[in-house]
């Protein structure tokens, strides 16, 4: 195992190169739910989304979030990552409470703080893979670590495709750029939303692996809605989610492990 230094470590805390749970999740949190409620419409066509989740993610740890269609999964993800307001209780990056910014505070936390990685690659078709990479950092004024970008580019093995531009380049390589582009900027977390959801399994599985190798290797943090217990082997952690509860909570999952899970959840749902 390699050991590198830490991209973000607001707390100081010691990176020995291993991931939480390694150390049975001891570790700092890079996110965390205290309470959290999100309750969408109102009256007879209110939907409660979230219904006071509490959940941290630990720093330099794969998170997978895993649940039924509507369990809530793409609205915590969303409310963590201050993509969208929550209704009461907290929802923290690092010590900040997205709940006291105001819009503009806001915007500079996810560009700064925060990365994302959607199904849609959101790649930028007239420029190419290094431009793309860049892009955010571009927009922000803000210059490449050049040693930290070498490394985020071979860790996800794409040295020899920087010139192409993304409609020469395949599905799991279009969407290796957009993982080096949340990368580049080290965000102190990175959510995912199914990001291998639009990819055949052979590149799905080189993305998650790479994903894999940021945390191992880079110290990123990372948290992933998935419908896929495959995808979520890759992870350190699952997280299920019920009714817009946290209803499980594996650690060092295997598929065939997740699947049983999965299925427990959808007997208990059809007798209650
Ligand atoms: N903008 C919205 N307005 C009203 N209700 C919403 C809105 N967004 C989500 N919901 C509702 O909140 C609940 C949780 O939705 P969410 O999209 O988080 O679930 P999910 O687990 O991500 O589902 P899927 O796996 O199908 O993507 C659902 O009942 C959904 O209908």
């Amino acid at each position: 195992m390699t050991t590198s230094t830490r991209p973000h470590n607001p707390a100081g805390a010691p990176y020995q190169g291993m991931p939480a749970a390694a150390h049975g999740g001891v570790g700092v949190a890079a996110a965390r739910a205290t309470d959290l409620s999100k309750v969408y419409g109102q009256g007879e066509t209110q939907v409660v989304a979230l219904d006071r989740i509490n959940v941290e993610f630990m720093q330099a740890e794969f998170t997978a979030i895993m649940g039924p269609s509507g369990s809530g999964k793409s609205t915590l993800m969303h409310c963590m990552a201050g993509l969208d307001s929550i209704s009461s209780g907290s929802a923290r990056i690092g010590d900040t409470e997205l709940t006291d910014l105001k819009d503009k505070k806001l915007t500079k936390l996810r560009r700064d703080r925060v990365g994302f990685i959607f199904q849609a690659f959101n790649l930028l078709p007239t420029l190419n893979a290094l431009e793309n990479i860049t892009l955010p950092m571009d927009i922000a004024g803000r210059k490449p670590d050049r040693a930290w970008m070498d490394k985020v580019i071979h860790t996800v093995g794409l040295a020899d495709r920087l010139k192409h531009r993304p409609n020469q380049l395949s599905g799991g390589q279009q969407q290796r750029v957009a993982v080096a582009r949340a990368l580049a900027a080290k965000p102190e977390i990175i959510f995912g939303d199914e990001p291998t959801g639009n990819l055949d399994s052979r590149s799905g599985a080189e993305v998650l692996g790479f994903l894999r190798n940021s945390v191992r290797e880079l110290g990123q943090t990372v948290v992933m809605v998935t419908h896929d217990p495959v995808a979520a082997a890759y992870a350190d952690r699952v997280v299920f989610l019920a009714d817009g509860r946290i209803v499980d909570d594996l650690r060092n999952p295997t598929a065939d492990a997740v699947l049983e899970r999965m299925k427990a959840f959808d007997a208990r749902a059809r007798t209650s």
